[in-house]
């Protein structure tokens, strides 16, 4: 696989903003992956691609949704298929070949039930990264520091509230995923 190749395109294609959450998602994830002893490179690998389609347009997730296979139920919220698409995107053009890496990029806004370590290491790295700064981040950041399921259900309760409180759907997968980790 070409990490450098990734980097450098992640770095000339999103905006400053958006580059500058990625870059701290790295780094989050580089030291859950340590906390937890996986190994690093996959953490950082799945942090560098999985915002990489983040910023395209609906239509073209849409469209390059119709490509490729994606989880059922993901075209329902074109917003979702961000994952789905960097996870092919990791595999066609980066030459990504684990599939822990690539699911974790695939699930990583929705979570999914029986989430693997490197799963949660993205999910939560992408909800405590140092410039997330939202009502609820510091008690997550406090979870993940001796748990990284609490911190991923914590993470999923504020995500249901958000959308519930915005009017928006919400992704079953990621009702599912809650269920599941309250039976833990
Ligand atoms: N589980 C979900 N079900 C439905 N929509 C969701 C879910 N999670 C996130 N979203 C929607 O997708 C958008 C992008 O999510 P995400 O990529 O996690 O946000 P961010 O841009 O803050 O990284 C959210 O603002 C929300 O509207």
């Amino acid at each position: 696989m070409d990490l450098s190749q990734l980097v450098n395109d992640v770095k000339n294609s999103l905006t400053p903003h958006r580059l500058r959450h990625v870059e701290g998602v790295v780094a989050t994830a580089v030291e859950l992956a340590k906390q937890v002893h996986i190994p690093e490179e996959q953490a950082e690998v799945a942090a560098w691609l999985h915002d990489i389609a983040r910023e395209w347009p609906w239509e073209k997730l849409t469209e390059a949704s119709q490509t490729i296979e994606v989880p059922a139920g993901f075209a329902s919220i074109p917003m979702l298929l961000h994952g789905p698409i960097a996870a092919h995107l990791g595999k066609v053009q980066y030459g990504i070949t684990d599939e822990q890496i690539l699911d974790a990029v695939r699930y990583h806004t929705t979570g999914r039930p029986n989430m693997t370590t490197l799963d949660m290491v993205l999910f939560v790295a992408d909800a405590i990264e140092p410039g997330r700064n939202y009502t609820g981040v510091d008690e997550i950041r406090a979870a993940a520091a001796h748990s990284l399921q609490s911190a991923v259900r914590l993470s999923i309760d504020n995500t249901i509230r958000f959308l519930v409180d915005a009017g928006k759907p919400l992704f079953p997968l990621t009702v599912l995923t809650r269920n599941e980790l309250l039976k833990r």
